[in-house]
């Protein structure tokens, strides 16, 4: 498979010339603007309150304890294999297993669990300042089909350790952050610890298929008390490294947003009749025609006007020169590098509402002008557009009135939760991730696939979507694709990373924050 890399270096063959008569151009048009060479360099935080944190130390038994759980809830397999049908056997099987795997988590009187929608599970665990307000971190304990026909190098629901990996459908999504949390508290809870600021912990049954039944019921659920939250923390991005090529080390992308999305069904109705005198023009021809239309005139670049923006000012400063320039000075440079990154599939889903063209289905038979055709469309909507422009341009961009065009399913583009230095989820998200990890660069990002995370909008303003898992070249491919695996390190790093959060958490404000902002 081809590695989706950001093939940054590209930007070497423009040359030297053509970029300066550009950059001059524009300059001298925006005058009054200022050249920046680094929008990022001010966005420390000075001083946190200082903590009592427990740290935690794993020993070797542990270790293999911890190791054994993760493989056991991996190989319980919860498949969600469409909207209507799931494995419920192994979700009730899932539900004895977290119960016996920590059994402090159930038995504390600081945590209140219950069962929602049968198989979706909400834990509350008290704070002892009732005046801070409280979080919540979300995963999901379903996982997509998958069959080691595929290609897969080990059975996908064995968990089978080889070279130091765990390989396993839901290593990395989504039962490395669920199994991650509940041992954190686990572990936080036999320390005796008791945290000041109370929180949740929601674990969906039915992410994959929309997450119509487990989400929306907790949704539900903590509508119905009034709950208001001060940030939620789910899946969606992770640690890039060497995922972008130009990127001087690792980067830790916190979504702040995810893309909206849109199903749209086009069809086409004739009357049907013997294949021996055809029509001019098929059902089929004409969406055929339609399709091609849709692929051939993708949506408009709109990269540099959402929140992607943010995503490469913060990096700008890790990329060597004439990148770091442009990166810094998207204002004037971003439709130039939206035309760079349109050029692989992996960059182009930050560039603009993209068009996938998912499903076909036309005819019954070799002697039958077909009466029906119908193609199903996935737009994954960029965070400057919204559904209705969508289904606007679609129509235009279609412009035949025989093609009938419904949407059957879609919402606008999540809103971008904040990430300055007054965010308290973004910093103690930061924070947590660079006591572990200090030679990160902690960017926010927008998250090109959706998540449970988004039916709970109406309850807190910032929703935040990120694990430290590690991506290396080729990972990618490995969401929802074969081989999915966890490195045993890393599922020990998400681990210290919850218990850390938690602790973290407890901070009553954040610290002032100081800024400097570089200028040429
Ligand atoms: C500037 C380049 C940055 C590259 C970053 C790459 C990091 C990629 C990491 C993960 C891939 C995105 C996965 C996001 C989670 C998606 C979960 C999902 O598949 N959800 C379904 C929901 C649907 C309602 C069933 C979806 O189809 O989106
Ligand atoms: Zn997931
Ligand atoms: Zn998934």
């Amino acid at each position: 498979m081809t590695e989706p890399k950001i093939k940054i270096w590209k930007f070497l063959k423009i040359t030297v010339s053509s970029l300066l008569i550009t950059a001059l151009a524009l300059f001298t048009a925006a005058a009054i603007r200022t050249l920046s060479l680094d929008v990022n360099v001010g966005l420390q935080l000075a001083r946190w309150e200082k903590s009592n944190n427990i740290s935690l130390v794993i020993d070797q038994h542990q270790r293999e304890e911890l190791l054994a759980r993760f493989k056991e809830a991996v190989r319980i397999p919860t498949v969600s294999f469409s909207d209507t049908e799931s494995n419920t056997t192994a979700l009730r099987q899932f539900d004895s297993f977290l119960r016996k795997a920590f059994p402090k988590v159930f038995s504390s009187s600081l945590v209140h669990h219950e069962l929602v929608a049968n198989y979706s599970h909400l834990f509350r665990v008290q704070g002892s300042q009732p005046k801070l307000v409280p979080y919540l971190l979300l995963a999901h304990i379903d996982v997509v089909p998958a069959k080691e026909s595929d290609g897969w190098e080990a059975p996908p629901f064995a968990a089978k350790e080889i070279d130091d990996f765990i390989y396993g459908r839901g290593t990395i999504d989504d039962k490395c952050s669920l199994m991650g949390i509940l041992q954190a508290l686990e572990y936080l809870l036999i320390r005796g610890y008791a945290p000041r600021r109370g929180f949740y912990i929601g674990l969906g049954h039915d992410e994959e298929a929309r997450g119509f039944n487990g989400a929306m019921n907790i949704v539900r659920v903590m509508k119905e008390r009034g709950v208001k939250l001060s940030f939620i923390l789910d899946e969606g991005m992770a640690v890039v490294d060497g995922v972008i090529s130009g990127l001087d080390g690792p980067a830790a992308l916190i979504g702040i947003s995810e893309k909206g999305s849109a199903n749209v069904k086009l069809s086409v109705s004739m009357a049907p009749g013997h294949s021996s005198m055809p029509p001019r023009e098929s059902s089929i021809g004409i969406l055929a025609a339609a399709v091609k239309r849709l692929e051939d005139n993708p949506m408009p670049r709109l990269f540099g006007y959402g929140a992607e923006r943010e995503t490469f000012e913060h990096l700008a400063h890790k990329f060597g020169l004439p990148l770091k320039f442009i990166m810094s000075n998207l204002w004037l440079f971003s439709p130039l590098l939206g035309r760079v990154l349109e050029r692989k599939p992996l960059t182009n889903a930050f560039v603009r509402t993209t068009t996938a063209v998912t499903m076909f289905n036309a005819g019954v038979k070799v002697n039958i002008i077909p009466s029906l055709a119908e193609a199903h469309v996935n737009l994954r909507i960029h965070s400057a557009h919204s559904l209705q422009e969508v289904l606007d341009f679609i129509q235009d961009t279609v412009g035949d009135e025989r093609v009938k065009i419904e949407l059957i399913d879609g919402f606008d583009p999540l809103p971008i939760s904040s990430s300055d230095e007054q965010s308290f989820g973004f910093q103690i998200i930061k924070k947590t991730v660079l006591d572990m990890f200090p030679t990160l660069t902690v960017a926010p990002g927008i998250c090109i696939g959706n998540t449970d995370s988004r039916h709970f909008k109406d309850l807190a303003s910032d929703i935040y979507r990120f694990a430290p898992v590690w991506f290396k070249p080729g990972d990618v491919q490995r969401f929802h694709g074969i081989n999915e695996r966890i490195s045993k390190k890393n599922y020990e790093e998400l681990i210290v990373f919850y218990f850390n959060l938690i602790q973290n958490c407890d901070i009553q404000k954040l610290p002032e924050p100081h800024t400097s902002v570089h200028e040429l």
